[in-house]
């Protein structure tokens, strides 16, 4: 264990989450975000169902991966579920000094009223220290504007998610705006638009379904997006590439269990590794 648990280390860097983005993804090549999901009955035989060793197996994954990755995801969920922030604070201050230049982004896919996302956005940004979050834009923009406030980090809303029940509200139409697009067609051009004051809006949109990609790309041809649904989701990599990635329009596709779980033996962080590699490989053969 490097670090003991506090305050997250200050940024060595004044560099945004945009320019950490860019940086990370020419320097390692990659489009690849390695998702950061740590189940503990999924972990390797000698620690399988250890709670405590999060940190341990994270951080494993971490060393194991940052030359091939753009940023690094972890769930907020699978840390909090285990009474484990304390290990999601070490393994912050983990990525923050065995791999300075990648970019982490939290998913937390927070959604509330303006007092309390202010409460969101310090635990976020302050108590972890992550470069950007993930934002459900459900409640609005003032739900969103507090984490804008953290200027050069970046909040990424949900768009079209990679889940079968995303359709349920997003492919609902709006009547009441002209034109009547779709929830998620709307929640694209108002990130694109009104809501990006300061730059730092980007959209999560699922590898599931590469049409949708095609149509959020064309509303929002410069934000990032971030794509999970690769991998255990079956999301098709390349299909992603083509339909989601611009000279002025980057992508960050995110795959967690089919890195962490390549091997369930003591070879975990080799097999992770490797997964990793084919990914960022298959990622890379359709780049344009
Ligand atoms: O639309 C969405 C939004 C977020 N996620 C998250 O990404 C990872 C995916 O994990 P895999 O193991 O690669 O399937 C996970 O943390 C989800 O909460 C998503 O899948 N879809």
């Amino acid at each position: 264990m490097a670090h003991g648990s506090g305050t997250v280390l200050p940024k060595i860097t004044d560099m945004t989450f945009l320019d950490m983005l860019r940086d990370a993804t020419t320097r390692n090549d990659s489009l690849l975000c390695v998702g950061l999901d740590p189940e503990p009955t999924r972990f390797p035989e000698s620690v399988r169902g250890e709670a405590h060793k999060i940190y341990d197996f994270c951080a494993a994954i971490v060393d194991a991966t940052a030359d091939l990755v753009c940023a690094f995801k972890p769930q907020i969920a699978y840390f909090a579920a285990h009474r484990a922030e304390d290990q999601l604070e070490r393994l912050m201050q983990h990525m923050r000094c065995n791999a300075p230049h990648v970019p982490v982004i939290l998913d937390a896919k927070r959604g509330d009223i303006g007092s309390t996302a202010e409460q969101y956005a310090k635990e976020a940004f302050e108590r972890y220290g992550a470069d950007a979050v993930t934002l459900s834009p459900f409640m609005g923009f003032d739900s969103i504007e507090p984490y804008l406030a953290y200027h050069g980090k970046g909040a990424f809303l949900l768009c079209r998610t990679s889940n079968p029940g995303g359709d349920d509200l997003q492919a609902q139409r709006l009547a009441s705006v002209e034109g009547q697009p779709l929830l998620y067609e709307h929640v694209a051009r108002q990130a694109q638009g009104p809501w990006n004051k300061n730059g730092q809006l980007g959209l999560v949109v699922g590898a599931t379904y590469p049409q949708e990609i095609e149509r959020v790309r064309a509303l929002a041809p410069t934000l990032p997006l971030l794509i999970p649904g690769v991998g255990a989701q079956g999301g098709d990599a390349a299909a992603t590439v083509r339909a989601g990635l611009r000279a002025d329009g980057p992508i960050i596709v995110n795959s967690s269990r089919a890195v962490l779980y390549a091997s369930g033996g003591a070879d975990f962080a080799a097999a992770a590794r490797n997964a990793a590699q084919a990914t960022r490989a298959a990622l890379n053969a359709a780049r344009a």
